[in-house]
């Protein structure tokens, strides 16, 4: 079955068992710094649609928390249901949220370049943030006004000026623990950040994200939802919480 890896001890996502979490006095609270001049466009991969980032220097970047050193942002995507019942790709306790935000970033003091760094232990951290039904978000929606370009797999349009950092809640408290990518090439490398709170999205912002497409232009029209992978078995790991 293509979405286990043979011989795999840290692949995600997970379930987090909130009373099995284990606070760490020692985790420090993560640091965010993004400047939105390094925004660069929006692209349908065929799997979710991906905001990416210029990567180049070290204008955006996170340091702190369970990290050692600091990272850099290359791009943020989604993944989401069909309906509002499932979608993320971790879960709390067991509960689906209808979807989950992923923020990439790679370790570049160690490593020459994101390709490098996505086959190394320390090489990613990805910030999860949940996505749960309630009060629009002003910051998604320039977001989701811009979907309707990137219907079809493979299409692109310029995106620039966006901070993400709008996406991120406010409340420090989140969980960390070491995983992987949670599409092929399922690369071991990413220390995973979930914030504890979600951020609230409306009906018409989630229906909008239903509203792309897994395939091309011509192909026949096949909804891009349910773009998460199951849970994987936790294994030897423990979920540290930087809350009490
Ligand atoms: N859902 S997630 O946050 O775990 C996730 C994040 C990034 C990627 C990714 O960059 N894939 C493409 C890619 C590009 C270059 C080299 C790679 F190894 C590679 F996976 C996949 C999954
Ligand atoms: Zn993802």
């Amino acid at each position: 079955c293509p979405l286990t890896i043979p011989g795999g001890t840290r692949q995600s996502p997970i379930n987090i068992q909130w009373r099995d979490s284990v606070y760490d006095p020692f985790l420090k609270p993560l640091k965010i710094s993004y400047d939105p001049t390094t925004c660069l466009h929006i692209w349908n991969n065929g799997y979710s649609f991906l905001v990416e980032f210029d990567d180049s220097t070290d204008k955006s970047i996170i340091v702190g928390g369970p990290l050692e050193n600091q990272y850099r942002l290359k791009q943020f995507h989604f993944h989401w249901g069909a309906i509002n019942d499932w979608g993320s790709e971790h879960t709390v306790d067991s509960k689906f949220y209808p979807a989950e935000l992923h923020l990439v970033h790679w370790n570049a003091v160690d490593y020459p370049s994101f390709e490098d760094a996505v086959m190394e232990g320390n090489g990613l951290a990805v910030i999860g943030v949940f996505l749960k039904l309630g009060a629009r978000h002003e910051g998604l929606q320039t977001l989701v006004d811009a979907l309707p370009a990137v219907r079809h797999k493979d299409t692109v349009i310029e995106f620039d000026e966006f901070d993400p950092s709008c996406l991120i809640p406010s409340c420090p408290d989140y969980w960390t623990y070491a995983g992987s990518l949670t599409t092929p090439p399922l690369t071991e490398s990413v220390t995973w950040i979930i914030k504890k709170k979600p951020i609230e999205v409306d009906e018409d912002q989630l229906e909008a994200f239903r509203t792309l497409l897994f395939t091309s232009d011509g192909e026949e029209e096949r909804r891009m939802v349910d773009n998460f992978r199951p849970l994987q078995p936790l294994m030897n790991r423990t979920v540290r919480s930087s809350f009490q």
